[in-house]
Parts: C-alpha cells; sequence; structure tokens
C-alpha cells in the first residue's frame, strides 16, 4: 500500500510521554509520508499540532466510527482510555493498535515492542497477523536494553533487578510534588544553611521534623518522598510482590519469546523502589550466569548487543560522570557500569544501569514500532 494514502491516528499525544515521543519523531523526521489524525479526550475541535501539513481540528477520542477510519492508532493516553475504547473499536475495526499503556500487554493477541531485544518476535507477529503492539514496562525495557546481549546469548540462568524508580513513573504531578517538597525541605532549615556554622545536627532535627510532622504537601506522592524514598510501586499482586516487581518476570520472558514453555522461563524478581530522580530509573542486577566468563567476554557482550548501551569502566569517575541520572536524563543513552564478580563465585554477576524511562522506557519503543507496521504496510 502506497503511505500517504495510511491514515495514523495519535491518542495522547500531548501528554508526558506523547509529548516526549511528538519530540523524538519530530526529531527524526517521523512525519510527512502518512496523514497523521490527532484526537483528544477533552479538547475536541481546537488546534492540533502542526507537523507539515497545518494544524487541523482535533478529534474526538471516543468517537469510534472516526477512529475506525485509522489504519494505524498509537495511544499514550493511558490504560484507562485503552480500556474504555479498545474492546468496543476491536469488534469492528481491523487496524494496527501500538500502545504505551499496559492493559493489552500480556493479552494473547498482543506482542510487547522492544525492536532492538525481540524484532525476531515483531516480525514474526507482523507476518501473522497480529495487528495489537504494546511498548513494555519502563523498568523492563530498560533493564533489556542494557542486558540484551546477556540474554541474547542464553547465559542468564536468573537475575534480579532491584531498581531506583524516578518521579516521571508516576506522572507529571508527581514530578512537581516531588521538587515542591524538596522546595518545602529546604524552606524549613533556609536560614540554617545560610549559617556555615549552624550545626548539621540541628539542620537534620528541623528535616525530620518537617518529613514526619504531617505539613509537607504529599497528595500525590502519599508520603515524603524527597529526602526518603517509597519502597513501593503499584499495587500489591500475590506472595508479597507489587505489579511492578511481577512485571520483571512476565513481561521480560513475553518479550523474550520464553513465554509459551514454561522450561524456558528465566526467573527474574526485585524489589522496586521509588527515589528522588526526575525521569530516569536506575538498576542494580545480581546476575546468576549459565556458566563463568572472564569479564572482558561479558562486557564485550554487552557493549555490542545494541547501538544505545555503554559499558562503564568499573571505577570512581568514570561510574559517577556517567552512569547517573543527572547525565543520562533526556537521551537515549543506557550506560551499564559497576561490572564485576560477585563473592559469591565466579557465575555471580552484579552490574547497574542507568535509563530514561519516558524514552526507552515509554515513547522510543512505541515510536519505532510505528516506524516498523509503516515498512510491513508498504511491502
Ligand atoms: N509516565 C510513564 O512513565 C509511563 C506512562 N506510560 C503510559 O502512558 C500513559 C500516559 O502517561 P503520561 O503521559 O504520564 O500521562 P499524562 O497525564 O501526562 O497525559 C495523559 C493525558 O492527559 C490529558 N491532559 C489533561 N491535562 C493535560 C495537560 N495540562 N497537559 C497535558 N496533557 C493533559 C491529555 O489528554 P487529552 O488531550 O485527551 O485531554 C493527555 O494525553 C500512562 O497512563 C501509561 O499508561 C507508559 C510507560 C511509562
Ligand atoms: N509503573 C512505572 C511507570 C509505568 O507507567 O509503568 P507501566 O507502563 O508498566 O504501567 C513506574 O511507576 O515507574
Amino acid at each position: 500500500m502506497e503511505l500517504d494514502m495510511l491514515k495514523v491516528g495519535f491518542i495522547g499525544w500531548r501528554g508526558m510521554v506523547g509529548s516526549v515521543l511528538m519530540e523524538r519523531m519530530r526529531d527524526e523526521g517521523d512525519f510527512g509520508s502518512y496523514e497523521a489524525v490527532f484526537f483528544t479526550t477533552s479538547q475536541t475541535g481546537q488546534p492540533g499540532p502542526d507537523v507539515g501539513a497545518g494544524a487541523k481540528p482535533l478529534e474526538n477520542a471516543m468517537d469510534l466510527d472516526k477512529l475506525a477510519e485509522m489504519d494505524i492508532i498509537l495511544s499514550c493516553q493511558g490504560g484507562d482510555y485503552t480500556t474504555a475504547v479498545y474492546e468496543k473499536l476491536r469488534s469492528r475495526w481491523q487496524g494496527y493498535w501500538i500502545d504505551a499503556a499496559s492493559t493489552l500487554r500480556m493479552k494473547d493477541d498482543a506482542i510487547i515492542v522492544l525492536d532492538p531485544v525481540n524484532r525476531e518476535v515483531i516480525d514474526k507477529g507482523l507476518v501473522d497477523g497480529v495487528k495489537n503492539y504494546v511498548g513494555g514496562n519502563c523498568t523492563v525495557s530498560l533493564m533489556l536494553m542494557a542486558l540484551g546481549g546477556l540474554f541474547e546469548n542464553n547465559l542468564v540462568e536468573w537475575a534480579t533487578s532491584m531498581t531506583y524508580q524516578s518521579a516521571s513513573g508516576a506522572g507529571a504531578k508527581n514530578m512537581r510534588e516531588l521538587l515542591t517538597q524538596m522546595g518545602e525541605l529546604q524552606g524549613e532549615v533556609k536560614d540554617l544553611l545560610a549559617n556555615p556554622s549552624s550545626a548539621i545536627l540541628d539542620i537534620d532535627k528541623a528535616v525530620t521534623a518537617k518529613l514526619n510532622d504531617g505539613t509537607l504537601t504529599t497528595d500525590n506522592w502519599g508520603a515524603p518522598l524527597a529526602a526518603s524514598l517509597l519502597p513501593w510501586i503499584d499495587v500489591a499482586v500475590a506472595d508479597g510482590q507489587t505489579r511492578e516487581e511481577w512485571k520483571g518476570i512476565a513481561e521480560t520472558n513475553k518479550i523474550l519469546g520464553n513465554s509459551a514453555q514454561a522450561e524456558n522461563i528465566v526467573p527474574i524478581d526485585g524489589q522496586c523502589v521509588r527515589v528522588g530522580s526526575m525521569r530516569c530509573h536506575s538498576q542494580a542486577f545480581t546476575i546468576k550466569l549459565k556458566k563463568a566468563l572472564p569479564l572482558e567476554e561479558i562486557e564485550r557482550i554487552i557493549g555490542e548487543h545494541n547501538p544505545w548501551v555503554q559499558v562503564i569502566a568499573n571505577e570512581r569517575e568514570a561510574t559517577c560522570c556517567e552512569l547517573t541520572p543527572a547525565k543520562v536524563s533526556g537521551t537515549l543513552n543506557i550506560p551499564v557500569g559497576r561490572i564485576r564478580h560477585m563473592n559469591m563465585g565466579p557465575e555471580y554477576l552484579t552490574a547497574f544501569t542507568v535509563g530514561d524511562q519516558l524514552l526507552w522506557g515509554a515513547a522510543e519503543p512505541v515510536r519505532r514500532m510505528l516506524n516498523i507496521v509503516l515498512q510491513h504496510c508498504a511491502k
């Protein structure tokens, strides 16, 4: 089919994930070869973004007739929207549904997309007529971008991921509230801080009092995050795990195409923790390898997997410059460092990674998937 005949509908394009997507699409010159139609749940009729063909009025994202005119729909609107619209639309529509939300991820008729890791699974899905392609959980996608080489070479017997997840994973309001909390704490000790001879324990006492006196703004987090952390993300599932922790094993194995046979499942588990970084998730891994390998070999396998992963030397200066949320934020880079064998034995490896959870963790896999679907349609 000629690409200029295709209509691609965008929903959720002005949200946080959607805005990152739009920026990446503009940077990559993705618009232009098809008709882009922009939808909204709240601003129908207002001017949409101009992506090269003038700003057209926004369409109603709840209008199934209009949605059904699309050949491809890309939604960053969120799980509630997908739940409200997807089944009703699917019963009368054969187009491609690309989604950043988790709602459809584990459905049999959906593929979780992370093409640098599972391009073969995606290509087979397209040939087999699969129409639903969903971006993975940010922590899972960032882990696989970092350790893809080890998984690809079937070297991982099991792994734990202990996470340090950023505020952005909880949404824009939570990012703002983290900064509000930081400001409120700073305000509490402003005078003491300005006096170089004030006692640090007095400052600490005032901060601790503010953290615990119930006056810190916590409408979105429900508890202080600034100067603290929250070792719980999402809802409880079985056996004391949180849903974020469960996604580690469920989504990883689905992405890798292991899920069909129980003996192929790679056990993944860990604790997911919210910390006060803005938009980069970090993870510390313990990996049990299937066989002992020299460190140089492991670093080569990790570093050669994809163009974005970078092995960082396990030394202080490189680590503190290159392996931090401050450095990685806003980039597609996936640094992996602190790589070393552990005391438990030569098959035990530890590593640390950082990745932008709005880019590889959310917008980039679905941006790339749209291009893959477009290429498929053009054949
Ligand atoms: N945040 C994350 O880390 C990740 C999120 N996701 C998925 O993406 C979904 C969307 O997340 P996120 O982008 O953070 O959600 P946002 O809350 O930023 O945006 C969602 C929608 O809210 C509406 N909206 C209302 N007021 C505003 C405003 N002032 N500015 C912008 N948009 C506004 C927009 O819809 P409208 O134009 O229709 O009013 C927008 O598309 C999530 O629910 C999740 O399913 C996936 C991976 C990671
Ligand atoms: N749960 C993630 C963000 C997210 O949206 O994940 P998912 O796409 O799996 O719902 C976090 O809080 O960091």
